[in-house]
């Protein structure tokens, strides 16, 4: 069972929403409905996220992003469609049920987290837990324990306005760590720090993670940060989800014009995996010689350097070291250059540096 499921979710403000979301079934664009002063905020979004997975929704600012992941914790009821949470229809929960559900299994880490200036950075990581009712040593265990894992071990007797601005968003995701909560809802957690204090929670979140294994639903307007943080992430584009899929489908198949505007910036070496380019073997034995080989999940810009170092397709190996794939250089260097078709011969072939001198 999946986690998380979004079902044909509609959130529509202003006059008749109902009428709305038929006319909005029907084929009208949310530019018509604006025109009657209807705002269609998110229209029909269906996904699923499964648990221990990443779901970044991405999209830029008005899309819809908020909306979505404010249905997905019940703070706003869906105009129509269902949000299912470990199977339990949350539409349908009375609200005292609701809140229990969301003390208890659902935490939210904001842009700008409001930290309590008068409490320290203890009684702040274990606020949640306050809140849940849970006894003051066994809160300032669970705190102590979250604020480790976020890297603040030492800080706890320290206020809020000791620490910088990256460090109070760590207490942030303390906080919503110490809860013991499955899912992990955060909403633009990081645009607000500077850009290498940003990639540096960027591959703290995704270090706890591999420890932790949350259902985290994520929410950026930053390609990058969804490329690098999500196992499975949706553009949303005025309201709709215009593509939902894995980094490299996004990269190496845009849905549409609209995303492949999006990703034109975006460096695929960095991205893109030895997985997403290798191809099976050609001979048997390769992978067995004593060459540098590199993992699945090695960015192709890594394993270009790997493949300017050995004399053969570069061997990917799993991690008990088994052979999976290789990646030839001409396939890495199609790659970089966008080139689908096959390769075409040279009507003088030979070798022609002194590497392939040396190895003819
Ligand atoms: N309470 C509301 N009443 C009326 N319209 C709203 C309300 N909340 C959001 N909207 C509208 O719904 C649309 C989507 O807003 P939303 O905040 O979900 O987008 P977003 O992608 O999160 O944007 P941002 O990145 O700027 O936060 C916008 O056009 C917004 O003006």
């Amino acid at each position: 069972m999946s986690r998380l499921q979004a079902d044909h979710l509609f959130k529509v403000f202003g006059r008749r929403p109902d009428e709305a979301v038929g006319k909005l079934n029907g084929g009208i664009g949310r530019d018509e409905l604006r025109a009657d002063g209807t705002t269609a905020a998110v229209i029909d979004a269906s996904f699923t996220v499964e648990p221990g997975q990443i779901f970044v929704v991405m999209g830029l600012s008005g899309s819809g992003k908020s909306t979505l992941l404010r249905m997905l914790n019940g703070l706003l009821e869906p105009t129509a469609g269902r949000v299912l949470f470990d199977g339990q229809d949350l539409t349908a929960l009375s609200p005292r049920e609701l809140r229990a559900v969301r003390a208890n299994k659902i935490s939210m880490v904001f842009q700008h987290f409001a930290l309590f200036p008068h409490r320290s950075v203890l009684e702040n990581a274990a606020y949640g837990l306050e809140v849940q009712g849970v006894s003051r040593s066994e809160r300032e265990r669970r705190a102590a324990e979250a604020l480790e894992l976020c890297g603040l071990a030492g800080w706890e007797k320290s206020w809020p306005d000791e620490l910088s601005g990256g460090m109070q968003q760590r207490v942030g995701l303390a906080r919503a760590l110490a809860t013991d909560a499955d899912l992990l809802l955060m909403d633009e957690s990081f645009s607000a720090l500077d850009p290498l204090i940003r990639r540096d929670m960027q591959d703290q979140l995704l270090e706890l993670q591999k420890r932790l294994k949350k259902t985290i639903v994520f929410i950026t307007h930053d390609l990058n940060e969804a490329m690098r943080l999500g196992d499975s992430i949706a553009v949303m584009r005025d309201g709709r989800i215009v593509q939902l899929g894995t980094a490299e489908d996004i990269l190496v198949r845009p849905a549409n014009d609209y995303v492949a505007s999006f990703i034109q910036d975006v460096d695929r070496t960095r991205v893109l995996t030895a997985e997403a380019v290798m191809t099976a073997p050609l001979r048997p034995g390769a992978g067995d010689c004593g060459c540098e080989s590199v993992a699945p999940g090695t960015p192709v810009a890594e394993v270009c350097a790997v493949s300017a170092r050995v004399p053969h397709p570069v061997a990917v190996k799993d991690d008990r070291g088994t052979l999976v794939g290789v990646v030839p250089q001409s396939r890495l260097i199609g790659f970089i250059g966008d080139e689908q078709r096959p390769p075409t011969a040279c009507d003088r072939p030979g070798p022609q540096t002194e590497k392939e001198v040396a190895h003819a």
